[in-house]
């Protein structure tokens, strides 16, 4: 089988692009399946400039066709933050209870109307002989006063999406892979998938 790397180590996001992935005949690895790989510092100032840094430096590392994902929460009252920091926002050692409770905390006492926010995330795909190719998806919501929620990973127990009455952790993971930022971006990468083989 086509193998695609998925350069992460974020297990909440080699899930979802498994689920995601699953019967589109690709076998889906991850930085998971590659333990000792390098690290890549993401110094862009974009999701797509460190999906790209991601993707590229993976690819060429192992020369195989890599996709990566950044992504992160944008708080309108927060004038876009956590954004590209959304992972390490309480810290550098990415914490998911401590960025979503300093989230919480930031956002007390600010009426509904002010709690919008959307989910960002940037897909890279990359291989050794081609030029690499970028696509962003999006997921609109708000910030909920508590957590609520088991399902997903990161913020999604205080993120409402927009037309639904509960949390992206409340919903059923199959939900969530159809609405989400990364299911967005994923539909419009999928059809250029092919021509990196
Ligand atoms: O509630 C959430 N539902 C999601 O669907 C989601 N997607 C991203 N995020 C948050 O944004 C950071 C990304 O940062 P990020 O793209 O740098 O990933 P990461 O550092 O965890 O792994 P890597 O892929 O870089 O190895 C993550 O840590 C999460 O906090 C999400 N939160
Ligand atoms: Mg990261």
């Amino acid at each position: 089988m086509k193998e695609i790397i998925i350069a992460t180590k974020n297990k909440g996001k080699v899930n979802e692009f498994k689920e995601m992935l699953n019967g589109s005949g690709y076998q889906v690895t991850s930085l998971l399946d590659y333990p000792d790989s390098v690290d890549v510092e993401e110094s862009g100032v974009t999701f797509v400039e460190n999906a790209i840094l991601k993707a590229e430096a993976i690819s060429k590392h192992y020369r195989k066709i890599t996709i990566a994902d950044d992504s992160g929460l944008s708080i309108d009252y927060l004038n876009g933050a956590p954004g590209v920091f959304s992972a390490r926002y309480a810290g550098e050692e990415k914490n998911d209870a401590a960025n979503l409770s300093k989230v919480l905390t930031e956002l007390k006492g600010v009426p509904e109307a002010k709690r919008s926010a959307r989910f960002h995330c940037a897909l890279a795909i990359a291989s050794p002989e081609k030029e690499t190719f970028t696509v962003e998806g999006i997921c609109e919501g708000m910030i909920t006063e508590k957590m609520e929620g088991e399902n997903g990973f990161g913020y999604d127990p205080i993120f409402k999406p927009r037309g639904r009455e509960v949390t992206m952790a409340q919903l059923p993971k199959e939900e969530k892979n159809t609405i989400s930022h990364r299911a967005d971006a994923l539909k419009k990468l999928e059809k250029g998938i092919a021509q990196y083989f």
